[in-house]
């Protein structure tokens, strides 16, 4: 658990939380506008600015209490930022060594050096000078210099924001496996709805300095002025479970299942290049348009749209200023699905909540794997 109240000046900016209060537990991301001070506030948690003050508990320990703060050292945080501080005159070796050689005694414990090194992907550019890699290779060594230190907390500051798209998707793919299979807490810090979609258990948003809400990722996409929607609209991430590929090349996203229990609805999913075969039964997230999700009273026949989930209304808003409307839709399992309509079709079907409706899922697209 975090809790706090911190403050922090820097030059005319003023960060001044508020209370606050969140598990720490899995992956938070800070979200806000350029400027709205996500990294002033990461920097308070940390205890890397000595001008901050207020109050912070993690877990059952103190770490500020007025302008008395616990030592950076002592708080046990692997820091990732947007671009690696790489030691020039060292090659990769000499970077992780650098990074080992200062390991307090009390974390010298978990995964060996040699395991992070080949789950992050870096045992071929030990030898390399850091001058000549790529920008997705640096951001890799510098996970793994963060991973070395056996944090008990990690702190990532948009990381991913200096590469180009493909070492991103590599990157997010790395991180969210890294701090699954280790299962460090994490701040992240990200302008990118889709990082908050793929990887947040709760999102932080901020403004003007101040937190303005802390709302789990399925509370965030829950609201039609979400921040994290951009000019596709509203979007919904529902969570499941991958099934076998079917022999028509088809892949099975089921809600999780309950024990003792069938599956609540079951989307079906096309094959693409990279859907790994393997992945049957692994926990992912699927992420859905509003506007690719129709309705219909009933279950259509003679159309070929695959997926069509038997779901009930629970509300129904204007999304202003286009008076499209959002339609929340909960499904069997109790996750919310999001289809935007027209003023007229929604009149027309003369939809209400409570009424049981199919909505008609158009294409979806899978975040995790
Ligand atoms: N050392 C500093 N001295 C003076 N002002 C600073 C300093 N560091 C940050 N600021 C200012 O504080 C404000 C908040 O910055 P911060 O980096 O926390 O925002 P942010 O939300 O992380 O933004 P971005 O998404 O652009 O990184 C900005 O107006 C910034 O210019």
């Amino acid at each position: 658990m975090f809790q706090g109240n911190l403050q922090l000046k820097l030059g005319n900016f003023a960060l001044d939380s508020g209370e606050f209060a969140f598990e720490s537990s899995g992956v938070t991301v800070l979200f806000g506008r350029s400027g709205s001070g996500k990294s002033t506030l990461l920097r308070a948690m940390s205890g890397l600015d000595k001008q901050s003050h207020g109050e912070l508990r993690f877990n059952d320990e103190v770490w500020q209490s007025g302008k008395k703060a616990l030592p950076v050292e002592q708080r046990d945080i692997g820091f990732v930022f947007q671009t690696a501080a790489l030691l020039p005159n060292k090659n990769v070796q000499g970077n992780l060594d650098f990074a080992i050689k200062r390991i307090p005694k009390h974390r010298q414990h978990g995964p060996s050096t040699q395991e992070i090194i080949e789950r992050v992907g870096i045992s071929h550019l030990l030898n390399r000078p850091v001058d000549n890699l790529s920008g997705g290779e640096r951001q890799r060594v510098a996970i793994a210099r963060a991973l070395l230190t056996r944090p008990r907390l990690l702190m990532m500051d948009e990381p991913l924001s200096a590469l180009d798209w493909r070492a991103k998707s590599e990157l997010l793919l790395l991180i969210e496996s890294v701090i699954a299979d280790y299962q460090i807490p994490t701040l992240y810090i990200t302008h990118a709805p889709i990082e908050v979609e793929r990887l947040a258990n709760r999102v932080v948003f901020m403004a003007d300095g101040k937190i303005t809400s802390i709302e789990s990722l399925g509370d965030a996409t829950s609201r039609i002025d979400s921040p994290l929607f951009t000019e596709e609209g509203p979007v919904s991430v529902l969570h499941g479970q991958l099934g076998d590929i079917d022999p028509d090349g088809l892949i099975a996203f089921q809600s999780r299942q309950q024990p003792g229990s069938d599956s609540a609805f079951t989307f079906w999913l096309n094959r693409t290049e990279h859907s790994n075969p393997h992945a049957s039964g692994a926990q992912a997230r699927l992420r859905v348009l509003a506007r690719d999700v129709a309705i219909a009273l009933h279950r259509p026949e003679g159309i070929s749209m695959l997926n069509q989930i038997p779901a009930t209304i629970s509300q129904i808003e204007a999304e202003p200023p286009t008076q499209r409307q959002v339609v929340f839709l909960a499904l069997a399992d109790g996750q919310t699905l999001l289809a935007e309509l027209s003023r007229r079709s929604v009149q027309r079907l003369g939809l209400a909540i409570g009424q049981t409706v199919f909505a008609l899922v158009k294409t979806a697209a899978l975040l995790d794997r």
